[in-house]
């Protein structure tokens, strides 16, 4: 039984902090293998300055292409959106269940609001959460600080963001050295997130 941690995202782009977690978790934890799910419409986010679904895989793809326990996934490109994580859970156990054991990777600000994901109540029941540290505002539930299917990793702390990637290439700064560079090299060729 292979364990996937699966590590759930708009990736637009994927940058070095989504990278540094996803190795961490491969490398320091008992997963063998991160899965990089590309999501084509996040329940709470707008679709404004998304790129479509195949520019944010390739980049995905780019970046894990040398690294074995980190794969790419399209799972939810033909799963009805907004993509529920309920339901993607549900469809990769139909489809890789006999052989691969599924647990979520997500960092402290998304579990604060994990009470609002659908069916999360499910989701706990059914697999375990790894979560890592990250620097945000609000409290977490109580039922959450020390729940039995979530277990902490102390992955490093990486303040950036796709929004701050976005913006600040499209002002023309250099943001080079926070994506891996092939995905810098993707993005510049297509022209991606310019004014
Ligand atoms: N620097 C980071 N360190 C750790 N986790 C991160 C970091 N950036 C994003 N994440 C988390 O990784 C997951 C996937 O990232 P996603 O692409 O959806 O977000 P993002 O980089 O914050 O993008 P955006 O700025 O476009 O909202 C999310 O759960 C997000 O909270
Ligand atoms: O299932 C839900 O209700 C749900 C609600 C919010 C977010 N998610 C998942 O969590 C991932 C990260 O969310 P976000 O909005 O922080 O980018 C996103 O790609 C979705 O797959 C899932």
């Amino acid at each position: 039984m292979k364990r996937v941690g699966l590590y759930f995202g708009t990736f637009n782009p994927i940058h070095i902090g989504h990278m540094i977690i996803a190795n961490h978790m491969a490398e320091f934890s008992d997963l063998d293998e991160v899965w990089f799910v590309v999501t084509p419409q996040s329940p709470f986010k707008t679709k404004k300055t998304l790129l479509d679904n195949h520019h944010r895989y390739q980049m995905v793809f780019e970046a894990t292409q040398d690294y074995p326990k980190l794969k790419p996934s399209k799972i939810e490109f033909d799963l009805p959106q907004p993509n529920y994580t309920v339901h993607t859970l549900a469809h990769l156990d139909e489809k890789y269940g006999e052989d691969h054991h599924f647990c979520l990777i997500m960092g402290e600000d998304n579990l604060k609001g994990f009470h609002k994901w659908k069916n999360h109540d499910v989701i706990l029941e059914n697999y375990d959460l790894y979560v890592y540290p990250r620097i945000s505002a609000g409290a977490l539930e109580h039922r959450f600080k020390q729940h039995p299917k979530i277990h902490r990793v102390e992955a490093p702390i990486m303040e950036i963001s796709s929004t701050f990637i976005r913006k600040q290439h499209a002002e023309g700064k250099n943001i080079r050295l926070m994506l891996p560079e092939s995905v810098w090299k993707y993005m510049d060729e297509m022209n991606f997130y310019r004014k």
